[in-house]
């Protein structure tokens, strides 16, 4: 089974999968991945003026070597994968990044990946206000501005209604505490009883 978090950056995502990884024996990993596509990925989001369609195909590489190298030999082996970060990143980051640059961007990112992306079974929304989500992540590059985020949020709540059945919202504002059980208790419950 594939589980994914997703959410604004500063909704919390990296600290419960770290405090999860503590706790269980899923199979943990992350987007952008520490292999030398996710260096290039992320050498791209610090630098200013980086293409967008060039930086969405690094984002998209490093993606398929993840599903090729990690998620699906772990799924193969019966594994329940949790993936801080996924394919819907893309499609909300991404969807937001080349805005303007062809017609329909979320359409459009969705449709480079589905003839070989595995979509999650679970994806766990880490639901925060934008402002809230750029005062805790500190706003460090061009991805973490709250105008940006706003339009990424957008694109994450169109990703929701179109397949609600996929996604559970944890409210991400919560303190930290609570943030993590409720979203250990999500996986339990969603888990119980599966092998792949
Ligand atoms: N529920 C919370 N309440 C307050 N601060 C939090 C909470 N969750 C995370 N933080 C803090 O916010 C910052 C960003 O968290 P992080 O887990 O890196 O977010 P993400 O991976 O979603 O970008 C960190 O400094 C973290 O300690
Ligand atoms: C995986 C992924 C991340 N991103 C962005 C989100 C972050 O701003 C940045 C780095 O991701 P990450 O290191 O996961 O940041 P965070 O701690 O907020 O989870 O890359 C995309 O734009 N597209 C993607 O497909």
């Amino acid at each position: 089974m594939l589980v994914s978090l997703e959410g604004l950056d500063g909704s919390g995502k990296t600290t419960v999968w770290e405090r999860l990884a503590e706790r269980e024996t899923y199979t943990f990993t992350h987007e952008p991945t520490g292999s030398w596509y996710g260096d290039a990925v992320r050498q791209s989001i610090d630098t200013d003026g980086a293409d967008p369609l060039a930086e969405l195909f690094l984002f998209t590489a490093d993606h398929a070597d993840h599903l090729s190298r990690v998620v699906k030999p772990a799924l193969d082996r019966g594994e329940v994968v949790v993936t801080d970060r996924y394919s819907d990143s893309r499609y909300a980051y991404q969807g937001a990044a080349i805005e303007g640059l062809v017609p329909d961007p979320v359409a459009y990112v969705q449709e480079i990946h589905q003839p070989f992306t595995r979509p999650p079974d679970l994806t766990i929304y880490f639901e925060i206000d934008p402002e809230t989500g750029v005062e805790r992540s500190g706003a460090t590059n061009k991805l973490e501005q709250q105008a940006f985020l706003e339009s990424v949020e957008a694109n994450y709540e169109r990703l929701i209604d179109a397949e609600p059945d996929r996604f559970v919202r944890v409210n991400a504002e919560q303190p930290l505490d609570a943030v993590f059980e409720a979203v250990a208790s999500i996986i339990e419950r969603e888990t119980a009883g599966q092998t792949d």
